[in-house]
């Protein structure tokens, strides 16, 4: 008897959901029953993906919700917005678990999501089903759970690197400025002017200054921890490496308070959580030290001269930005420990 919990992939062929399908391989409750593709059903997954030839998939599978049901239990939705505000509440309707990563459920305000991601917004009374599954922070709503929202890649590594000190009243929520960066795989596998080699390469560009779908998303997340209405400057930029974001933030210390007190107060936030490394004092993470991971890496450092603290987070956002915090919410729903099939180490050079 099949005692794993078997799992679809949708959106397979992009980078997120090939992310999904590596990672899934390696975890011991989970087996991979279905990847499905809307444009390439049919055929074999290792035809686009050489790499992934081992999977044991005959065909990739068409976006067939009966077929879905039949086959899986869970369903990854590594779709694009506004596909996943169609297709997840029939998902949810025919009885499987969901993790989507895409950003449509993780704005409770509709007409706020219509405003930044200029589309429809899903369905009411789905949004406020929805949790936002910053897994670190609100883990603790996820378990038991059938329905997870997973966090963006830029929100994930700059909420991370904020929550705890805004929880403690140390930062002005007032005050804060991100300066955030990214590798061109954060736009996705489609081919676009903006990752075009010549554009990219030996280039570093601001893009969406003021006008990215992010930023309500983290001021979502730090209102309700700060428990007053908090707006942010948030400007993103695109380098040109694949992989990683490091995000920079800026913010007003609340009284006195040391590199040594911020590094101790991050460490018993983040107290049993493992994906989440606090750099010692004077350490400052680097993309290349998650790549490849599920790890957030966060390093602080207290400027007197100014009364303003500056804190960097590193993550990959294709695993802890991406698939991996989807694995980790799935543990987290089904109630195991929340690093299964996560234990990899970060590829270093
Ligand atoms: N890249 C990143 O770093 C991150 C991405 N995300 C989010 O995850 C989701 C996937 O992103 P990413 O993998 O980068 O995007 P990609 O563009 O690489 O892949 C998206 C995939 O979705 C599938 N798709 C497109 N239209 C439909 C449709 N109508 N029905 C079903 N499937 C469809 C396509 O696969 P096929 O043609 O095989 O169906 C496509 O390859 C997005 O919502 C993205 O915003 C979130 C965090 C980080
Ligand atoms: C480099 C790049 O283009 N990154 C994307 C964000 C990544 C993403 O996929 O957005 P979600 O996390 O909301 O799904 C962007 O800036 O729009």
């Amino acid at each position: 008897m099949n005692t794993k919990l078997r799992a679809a992939i949708v959106g397979s062929t992009g980078y997120g959901g090939v992310e999904v399908i590596r990672f899934l391989q390696g975890h011991p409750h989970v087996e991979i029953t279905s990847v499905i593709s809307s444009s390439n059903s049919g055929e074999r997954l290792s035809e686009g993906f050489p790499h992934l030839s081992e999977i044991m998939i005959e065909a990739l599978d068409a976006v067939d919700i009966a077929l879905i049901a039949e086959k899986a239990d869970v369903v990854f939705t590594a779709t694009p917005h506004g596909v996943s505000a169609k297709l997840v509440p029939q998902l949810l309707e025919a009885g499987l678990k969901v993790v989507d990563l895409s950003g449509d459920f993780r704005l409770k305000d509709g007409s706020v999501y219509e405003t930044w991601y200029k589309k429809s917004p899903a369905d009411e009374a789905l949004l406020a089903q929805a949790v936002y599954g910053l897994c670190e922070v609100f883990g603790e709503e996820v378990k038991g759970l059938d329905f997870v929202s997973n966090p963006g890649c830029y929100p994930t590594a700059t909420l991370l690197g904020l929550i705890p000190a805004v929880a403690a009243g140390w930062i002005d929520p007032h005050s804060i400025i991100i300066d955030a960066k990214s590798g061109v795989s954060g736009a996705g596998r489609g081919t676009s002017l903006i990752s075009h080699f010549a554009e990219i390469n030996e280039n570093f560009k601001a893009y969406k200054v003021n006008q990215h779908q992010h930023t309500p998303e983290i001021e979502q997340a730090l209102t309700q921890v700060a428990g007053e209405p908090v707006v942010v400057t948030f400007t993103t930029h695109l380098t040109p490496m694949t992989r990683g974001i490091m995000s920079t933030m800026y913010a007003k210390v609340n009284g006195v308070h040391t590199d040594e007190d911020f590094i101790e107060l991050y460490k018993q936030y983040y107290e049993g959580r493992r994906f989440v490394r606090i750099r010692d004092k004077g350490k400052w993470p680097a993309t290349k030290e998650v790549f490849g991971s599920n790890y957030c890496d966060i390093g602080f450092a207290v400027d007197e001269r100014t009364g303003r603290v500056t804190i960097v987070s590193v993550i990959d956002n294709l695993v802890k930005g991406a698939a991996g915090q989807a694995i980790q919410n799935l543990n987290l729903m089904m109630g195991w420990d929340e690093t299964l099939g996560l234990s990899l180490t970060p590829i270093y050079p």
